[in-house]
C-alpha cells in the first residue's frame, strides 16, 4: 500500500506541449519505462482527450487508440488511464480505449457542468473501469459550488473526484480550502492535478495532500500544457523527504527524464512569459499554442491576447474565441 497514487499524465497532457505529435514509438518506449519504474497509472490521450484530433483543437499525428493500445501492451503493472471531455468524446470513443485494454477513466467537465457527465461515469463504471470525475478550471467556481458539482459525479459513480487547475490560477490558500471542504462533504478519494504556471504546482499538490487528497498529477518533465503539470520525479523526491511513499522508483524516474522525455521535447518546459501570463490572467493552459499562433498571424502579443481570453472567463471549448480575440486586437490597433 502507498500513501499517493500518481497518475503520469505526459502521454495526454504533454500531447499539448508537443501538437499532439506522439509517434507509437515514443509512446511505447514511454509507457514501459514508466512501468519499469513502477508508476500506477499512465494517462494516454489526445491533450484534448478522446475524440481530441479535430482543426479546433489540433490534429494528432498518430490515432489516439493506436497510441493506447501502444502503452497497453508496453505495461503489466502500470493501469493506462483515458481522459474523456463529454461532448469531445463520446462513449463509444470510451469503449473503443476499455476494449483495447484501457482501464482507468478520467471524465472532464468544466466545473460547473458536471450533470454533462452522468452517462459518461456510468458507462465506465459498467466497463468496469476506476473511474475519476476531473472538475477542470476549479479556479472559476468558489469552494460551494465546487463542492456541489463533486457530489454530482460522486453520485454518479465516480471512485475520485479531482480538483483541477487547468490555469494553473489557484493559489495554496484555494487549494487547501477546497481540497478540505471536498474532503469534508464526499467520502470518495480526491485528487489534484495542477499547472505551474505560477511555480506554485509542487506546493499546491503538497497543499492538496495535507489537507487529505491521495491522487496526485505529475508530469515527467513538466512535459504538459503551459508551463506543464507538478514535476513527477520531483514529486516523488519530495514526498520520499517527507516519508510519503508512492511506491515509484525515483533514479528510474529521474532516467526516463533526462534519457527519453528531454530529447522529444521541442523547447524544455518552462515558465516563460506566456505561460506565466496563462497562470496570472486565469486562462486554460492548453490555450497557450493556440494563443501563440494567434499572435504570430495578428501581429499581436500573445500576452495580450490571453489577459483578454482570461477577462472574458472564456473556458475549454472555446478555442475559436482565440482567433476571434487577437482578430478584435488587431483591428482595434489598426484603427487607433
Ligand atoms: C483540454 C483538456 C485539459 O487539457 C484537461 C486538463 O489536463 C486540464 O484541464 O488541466
Ligand atoms: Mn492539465
Amino acid at each position: 500500500m502507498t500513501d499517493i497514487k500518481i497518475t503520469e499524465v505526459a502521454l495526454r497532457d504533454g500531447s499539448h506541449a508537443i501538437r499532439h505529435q506522439y509517434t507509437v514509438d515514443q509512446v511505447r518506449s514511454i509507457a514501459k519505462a514508466l512501468n519499469e519504474a513502477r508508476v500506477p497509472y499512465i494517462e494516454v490521450s489526445h491533450g484534448d482527450g478522446l475524440g481530441g484530433s479535430t482543426l479546433q483543437y489540433g490534429l494528432s499525428k498518430t490515432n489516439e487508440l493506436e497510441l493506447v493500445e501502444a502503452a497497453v501492451d508496453a505495461v503489466d503493472f502500470s493501469k493506462i488511464a483515458v481522459l474523456l471531455i463529454p461532448g469531445i468524446g463520446t462513449i463509444e470513443d470510451l469503449k473503443e480505449a476499455e476494449k483495447l485494454g484501457a482501464k482507468m477513466a478520467r471524465i472532464a467537465t468544466h466545473v460547473t457542468e458536471a450533470d454533462v457527465s452522468a452517462q459518461h461515469i456510468q458507462t465506465a463504471k459498467e466497463l468496469g473501469m476506476e473511474t475519476v470525475g476531473f472538475l477542470m478550471m476549479s479556479h472559476m467556481a468558489p469552494t460551494e459550488k465546487l463542492v456541489e458539482q463533486a457530489k454530482l459525479m460522486e453520485s454518479y459513480g465516480a471512485d475520485i473526484v479531482y480538483v483541477v487547475d487547468s490555469a494553473g490560477a489557484l493559489l495554496p490558500h484555494e487549494v487547501r480550502a477546497r481540497i478540505k471542504a471536498l474532503k469534508h462533504e464526499l467520502s470518495c478519494d480526491i485528487g489534484f492535478h495542477g499547472h505551474n504556471n505560477l511555480s506554485l504546482a509542487m506546493g499546491n499538490s503538497l497543499a492538496a495532500i495535507e489537507e487529505g487528497a491521495n491522487r496526485i498529477d505529475g508530469s515527467i518533465r513538466c512535459l504538459g500544457a503551459g508551463a506543464g503539470n507538478t514535476q513527477t520525479e520531483a514529486l516523488i523526491a519530495v514526498l520520499d523527504r517527507m516519508g510519503i511513499t508512492t511506491g515509484i522508483d525515483l533514479y528510474k524516474m529521474m532516467d526516463i527524464a533526462e534519457e527519453i522525455v528531454a530529447p522529444i521535447l521541442p523547447k524544455p518546459q518552462e515558465i516563460t512569459r506566456d505561460s506565466l501570463t496563462l497562470g496570472y490572467a486565469g486562462v486554460y493552459s492548453s490555450f497557450l499554442l493556440h494563443a501563440n499562433r494567434a499572435s504570430e498571424k495578428f501581429g499581436i502579443d500573445s500576452r495580450d491576447i490571453l489577459i483578454e481570453l482570461g477577462e472574458r472567463k472564456i473556458v475549454g471549448g472555446q478555442e475559436d474565441m482565440i482567433i476571434d480575440v487577437a482578430a478584435e486586437l488587431a483591428s482595434q490597433k489598426a484603427n487607433v
